[in-house]
């Protein structure tokens, strides 16, 4: 990855119109990623998360401030910014294969598309399952075919909102190791939207907790700790300690019951 694909979120705010009302749904969001870097932002349901991702992404457009990939600015969808949602949302008509292929945005001979197709099967743990349909999938296998159309085209950026939410606590352990070694492998700048605290500490460089009402970046969390990390090791479970802390300021919780 080079030095100038980093990602500058510039003072963005987002106001939505409805009706004669208007809502500030993120104010003066300021953060600079690097190329490479794997992030992820947790925070309350409704503090702006998904708009974030979806303004980096350029399915929507900052009221004010810019988003800029490697110094350009973000003005619509591109093959340098891949996305995967929570649902796979992948074609139930066509094979694992051709879900993959219909991604690729460039023109390639027919067999320089069959090796990429197979080189990201393989690389998403799929390899015997070319010819099946979406429907013949488990959940966690659908959304790995998702993870490798996102990232056929060698994106910039791969914004995971909510990837594995929908999956149980055993395969979301399965995937969240398997992103990593994609990561590890591609060193695309990650970008994870997660109610899953562990699963930010176990994947993350840094964390962003964002506040709501309007969506402000309260805290940045530096997750210093070598890779593959344990779950229960000490500062693990401080670093978890510390994002329980800033979700709880100011309510009635008692977070020792919690942790
Ligand atoms: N197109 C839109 N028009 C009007 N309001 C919107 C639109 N999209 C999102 N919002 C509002 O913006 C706020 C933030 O929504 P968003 O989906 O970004 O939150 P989130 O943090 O991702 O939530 P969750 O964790 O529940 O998915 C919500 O109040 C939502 O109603």
């Amino acid at each position: 990855m080079k030095e100038s694909e980093n990602l500058e979120i510039e003072h963005v705010k987002k106001i939505f119109q409805i009706k004669d009302v208007s809502f500030e749904v993120l104010t003066d969001i300021d953060l600079k990623i690097r190329a490479g870097e794997f992030i992820s932002i947790v925070g309350a349901s409704g503090c702006g998360k998904s708009t974030l991702a979806r303004m980096i992404a350029g399915l929507e457009k900052p009221t004010d401030g810019e988003i800029k990939i490697g110094g350009k600015r973000v003005e619509k969808p591109s093959v340098h910014i891949g996305m995967v949602f929570q649902e796979a949302r992948l074609f139930p008509w066509l094979t694992v294969e051709k879900n993959i292929a219909f991604g690729i945005h460039e023109k390639l001979p027919a067999e320089e598309k069959k090796k990429l197709v197979a080189e990201h099967i393989k690389m998403v743990g799929l390899e015997n399952f070319e010819k099946a349909l979406p429907g013949q999938l488990s959940g966690g296998m659908q959304q790995r075919v998702s993870i490798a159309r996102a990232l056929i085209n060698h994106p910039a950026v791969l914004l995971l909102d909510e990837p594995f939410g929908a999956l149980d606590a055993l395969t979301r352990i399965h995937m969240q190791n398997g992103i990593l070694k994609i990561w590890e492998q591609e060193k695309t700048t990650m970008i994870l939207i997660t109610h899953d605290i562990d699963e930010a500490i176990f994947l993350s460089d840094r964390i962003f907790v964002m506040g709501k009402n309007p969506g402000e970046i309260k805290k940045e969390i530096r997750v210093d700790l070598a890779r593959p990390r344990g779950r229960n090791s000490y500062d693990f479970v401080n670093i978890r300690r510390a994002i329980y802390q800033e979700f709880f300021e100011n309510s009635e919780v008692e977070i020792e019951y919690y942790l």
